[in-house]
């Protein structure tokens, strides 16, 4: 069957690519959607200030590697996370396109409230500094009090309204579930809980609910498992409206992408070079890197958007802006690979200049 490469597609419509791609026989690959959620997840737990042109460039690179949802900041407490203060100059920084998604975090009414003044105030001519939001609550009281200072079920309340008032305003929201295999403050998770607290944020409108390993604990079982308690029985939740986000502390993440896409799971959050963190779970690392997710679907029957070579150079490029090694096995070998292909081209070119002027001579 003929498709067009979709990435390659997608660059050219936003004008990033000038050469119009061409099309080629290829087996149909069934979609994946993947949220990049570095410039969120993966900047919030940094403890260095970066400065919002750096978070704007991170969007934009991304953007121009293929990433078509881009978690973009929050408006959260600046006291609770000062990393993630000056989102609104991130949002106006940052180059915008038609048909991309940039979610931002919001945890209570004064965060839309925010938000929504700053959109109010955008010209109605250019493209809006987003579409959509993402609330967030936990599926342990212990780990609500310690992100939003307050239990599950207060969360929940608060949310139900933020999520009623941003639909009627015409955003979108997503949905997240925190520590849904184990809690760093009270341990093992009941699966049960994690379904309920999804039904929850459903009911209040969200399109989809990103299930958290934040500690990044689980495994291929544990997941599994997981996912047999929340997408099974009668009161089950429909695989499609379920997203995967494994941080990567035990190496497990990719491990778990694939249990999940075998539960039919098609939506992943991953971030760029590994990035990351959450500042209230002690010891956990980086979410899976962009480049290792789409390293592991290549060859299989997913497609996923993103060119995984120009993702590999935004890691490379935000690894050494904030001086930290680069999270992502796939982003090293990469740039180690690319390293050698430089310096053999280097000893080419030495060798053809060596090789002119014996000739000459
Ligand atoms: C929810 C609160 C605000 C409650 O925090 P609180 O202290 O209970 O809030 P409050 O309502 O009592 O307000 C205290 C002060 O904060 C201000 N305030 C209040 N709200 C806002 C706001 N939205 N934006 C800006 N300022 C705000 C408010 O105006 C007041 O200012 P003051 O009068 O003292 O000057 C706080 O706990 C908070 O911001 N928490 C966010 C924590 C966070 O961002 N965590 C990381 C994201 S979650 C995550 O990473 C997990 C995830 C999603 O990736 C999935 C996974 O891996 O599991």
């Amino acid at each position: 069957m003929l498709v067009r490469n979709a990435t390659r597609s997608l660059l050219y419509r936003r004008g990033l690519l000038s050469a119009r791609p061409r099309t080629y026989a290829t087996a149909s690959r069934e979609r994946v959607r993947i949220v990049e959620v570095g410039p969120r997840d993966g900047l919030q737990n940094e403890s260095a200030v970066i400065p919002p042109e750096v978070k704007a460039e991170l969007v934009n690179r991304l953007t121009k590697a293929g990433m078509d949802i881009i978690e973009s900041g929050s408006f959260v407490s600046p006291k609770w996370v000062p990393q993630m203060a000056g989102t609104a100059d991130v949002l106006k920084l940052m180059k915008r396109h038609k048909g991309m998604h940039y979610p931002v975090l919001v945890p209570n009414m004064k965060g839309l409230e925010l938000l929504l003044d700053l959109l109010s105030k955008q010209p109605k001519s250019e493209v809006p500094y987003t579409d959509e939001i993402a609330v967030f609550t936990a599926a342990t009281d212990a780990f609500s009090k310690a992100n939003t200072n307050c239990t599950v079920a207060e969360s929940l309340e608060r949310l139900s309204a933020v999520a009623k008032r941003a639909t009627a305003e015409g955003l979108r929201v997503r949905g997240y579930v925190s520590v849904v295999i184990d809690c760093p403050y009270s341990g093992k998770v009941d699966p049960a809980k994690v379904k309920d607290v999804s039904q929850a944020l459903l009911d209040m409108g969200c399109y989809e609910i990103s299930l958290g390993d934040t500690v990044g604990t689980g495994n291929p079982t544990t997941v599994g498992t997981l996912l047999h308690t929340v997408i099974g029985g009668s009161s089950g939740i429909p695989a499609s409206k379920l997203a995967g986000h494994f941080h990567d502390t035990y190496g497990m993440a990719v491990a778990n992408i694939f249990t999940a896409l075998e539960h039919g799971v098609r939506t992943f959050d991953s971030a760029v070079g590994g990035l990351g963190g959450c500042p209230y779970s002690p010891g956990a690392t980086g979410n899976v890197a962009t480049e290792d997710v789409l390293y592991a679907l290549r060859g299989s029957q997913y497609e996923a958007p993103g060119d995984l070579e120009a993702i590999a150079e935004v890691g490379t490029w935000i690894s050494k802006t904030l001086n930290r090694p680069n999270a992502s096995r796939v982003g090293r070998a990469l740039e180690a690979r690319r390293a050698r292909e430089k310096l053999e081209k280097e000893r080419e070119n030495d060798g053809g200049a060596a090789e002119t002027i014996s000739a000459k001579l």
